[in-house]
């Protein structure tokens, strides 16, 4: 993990009373391309030109944004800039927003995934989802990992059940923590655990990517220690978008970093050159602390 710069980023902040100056404004305004490097050469998930609205308000403006195979992407920005609103793009989560509208292109391995032929049930579980606060079931441990190979029909026995509940709390890093008590309720474990619990449901249907809405904002520093330790190690097997309030939590599990502003993609580059050598004025904005 990129500690250094997480630890740069925190001695840069004596900068927080300096004025945003004019141009930045103006920089905002005359932007029409996002400074950088959206796309990668393997996208797992590509977004081209996507726009959403809820109602008649714009909240999302012709974003393009690549996640790549065995990459963390950081989604930063001030609050209200669109994080949250575009990672529930990618597993079309906004669908269950009545007044919610997505224009664009969005693909999972080069698929369509707003396609007529695309079920959203099982796009969600390719593309999994934890949120912000812990939710697990109430149900029990063992229940709650088991849920959706259940419904996804994964086992065709108990022992196969069984081998994926264990192997997933293990990639969860949870396994040991509660391997003697797999039957209590998922809401008696405290709530670091319930959010690798979380974790565990989100793996045990196999997915492809997994996005991250701010998963640590309810956590202790210990709790989120574990989780971002969990983030760097399931990098190896999935694609990772994760939102977060927290820059040195982005320099710490990261590849990559997307700066957003009002709906727009300011900028994605490599996090160390994000948060070292930012190339637009309103990253650099951000990242020393100037607004947001
Ligand atoms: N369900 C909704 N209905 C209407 N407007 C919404 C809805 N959800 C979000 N918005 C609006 O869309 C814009 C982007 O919100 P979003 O939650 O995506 O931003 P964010 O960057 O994730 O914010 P935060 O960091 O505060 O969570 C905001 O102006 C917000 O008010």
């Amino acid at each position: 993990m990129n500690t250094a710069i997480a630890t740069d980023i925190l001695d840069n902040n004596d900068t927080q009373s300096m004025p945003v100056k004019h141009s930045a404004q103006e920089a905002f305004d005359n932007l029409t391309e996002t400074v950088g490097s959206p796309t990668v050469a393997d996208p797992k998930m590509r977004a081209s030109n996507v726009n959403v609205f809820y109602g008649e308000k714009q909240a999302i403006f012709d974003v393009s944004l690549d996640i790549g195979i065995n990459e963390v992407v950081a989604m930063i920005g001030p609050s209200g800039c669109g994080k949250s609103t575009f990672l529930r793009c990618l597993n079309r989560m906004n669908d269950t927003i009545p007044s919610c509208r997505v224009t664009g292109d969005m693909t999972l391995d080069g698929e369509n995934l707003y396609g007529a032929d695309l079920d959203p049930v099982l796009l969600r579980a390719r593309v999994g989802m934890v949120f912000q606060k812990p939710n697990p079931f109430a149900k029990s441990i063992y229940d709650n990992v088991a849920y959706g190979p259940r419904i996804h029909g994964l086992a065709s026995n108990r022992a196969e059940l069984d081998d994926i509940v264990v192997d997933s709390l293990k990639k969860a890093s949870l396994f040991d923590e509660v391997k003697d008590r797999l039957d209590a309720p998922g809401t008696s474990l405290s709530g670091g655990q319930q959010q690798r619990l979380c974790i565990a449901r989100s793996i045990a249907v196999n997915p492809e990517v997994i996005l991250m809405d701010e998963p640590c904002s309810a956590l202790d520093p210990i709790a989120t220690a574990r989780i971002e330790e969990l983030i760097d190690e399931l990098r190896q097997k999935y694609a990772i978008a994760i939102v977060t309030h927290s820059m040195q939590q982005a320099a710490r599990v990261s590849q990559r970093t997307a700066y957003f502003h009002l709906g727009k993609l300011v900028e994605v580059n490599p996090t160390s050159d994000v948060f070292t050598n930012p190339q637009h004025e309103l990253t650099e904005n951000y990242i020393t602390g100037r607004f947001g």
